[in-house]
């Protein structure tokens, strides 16, 4: 089957079979939602029937709780767990400083609480994601159904006073009707361009009455694991960067680390 993978998908396998070796007998791990987090959940679920893995999952969508359920991986709600050990999740980008935009598949609110809720969170995202300035991808924010079309005029009136460079609010539809969240919230996609400030632009945000939570995860992760279509993969923390390999048939090389420098 994995023959068959298209490049793209083999740079997430990889990335989310290596981040998989760092969950460990007895943890608590919180599991995101997404292809690549997709890849990691059924990886874990190999482990957990293979190896005997003993875990406690909290998913991050209704989503990711089927399919590790599927897995035979026990899932437990985030008050169960309470605090987390570990929280791996996917992005739609991530910058030097590790900073985040994610919400692409619409479960941004539940992922941030669970990330917040983790001693650590690790990003999984195949090279493409990686961006010099944040923004490319549209921004997703949460909002209540109630007055949404007033709380999008207030985004957008906020954006030009900040002077954000693109401005575009876009509400995010499923076919003819508006994108409904885990929590019955809307999503409105901000097409900037390039987020200047995004510490400051997560913060007023959340401001504004009407919106729930923003897709920018700020000082929240501790490491991407960036994987490549060729098998390679590669850890990212602030401090510094490493290189392992990993093959996209499912074996692991995990523990072949080579320092790339600056
Ligand atoms: O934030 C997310 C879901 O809300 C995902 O992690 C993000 O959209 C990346 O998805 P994928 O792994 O499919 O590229």
């Amino acid at each position: 089957m994995q023959a068959e993978l298209s490049p793209m998908d083999k740079a997430k396998f990889v990335a989310a079979s290596r981040a998989a070796d760092l969950v460990e007998d007895g943890m608590r791990v919180g599991l995101g939602t997404g292809s690549t987090a997709a890849w990691l959940v059924r990886r874990l679920g190999e482990r957990v029937r293979e190896e005997g893995l003993k875990i406690r999952g909290v998913p991050t969508s209704s989503r990711t709780a089927a399919l590790a359920r599927e897995e035979g991986i026990e899932v437990v709600s985030l008050d169960e767990a309470g605090w987390l050990d570990l929280t791996i999740d996917g992005a739609d980008e991530f910058d030097a400083d590790l900073n985040l935009i994610k919400g692409g598949g619409g479960a941004l609110l539940q992922e941030k609480i669970v990330a917040t809720a983790s001693e650590r969170m690790v990003v999984i995202a195949d090279a493409a994601k990686e961006v010099a300035h944040l923004g490319r991808f549209p921004l997703p924010v949460e909002v209540v159904p109630f007055g949404r079309d007033t709380t999008e005029a207030l985004i957008a009136e906020m954006l030009e006073a900040m002077d954000v460079m693109g401005r575009e609010t876009r509400l995010r539809m499923d076919g003819e009707v508006p994108f409904v969240t885990d929590e019955g919230n809307h999503i409105i996609d901000l097409h900037l361009g390039r987020i200047g400030r995004p510490r400051q632009l997560a913060m007023i945000l959340n401001q504004i009455p009407g919106v729930v939570e923003n897709g920018l995860f700020i000082d929240i992760c501790d490491m991407v694991v960036v994987g490549h279509s060729d098998g390679r993969t590669e850890l990212r923390d602030t401090s510094e960067v490493t290189a392992g390999e990993d093959r996209p048939d499912g074996t692991s090389e995990a523990n072949i680390f080579r320092d790339l420098g600056d």
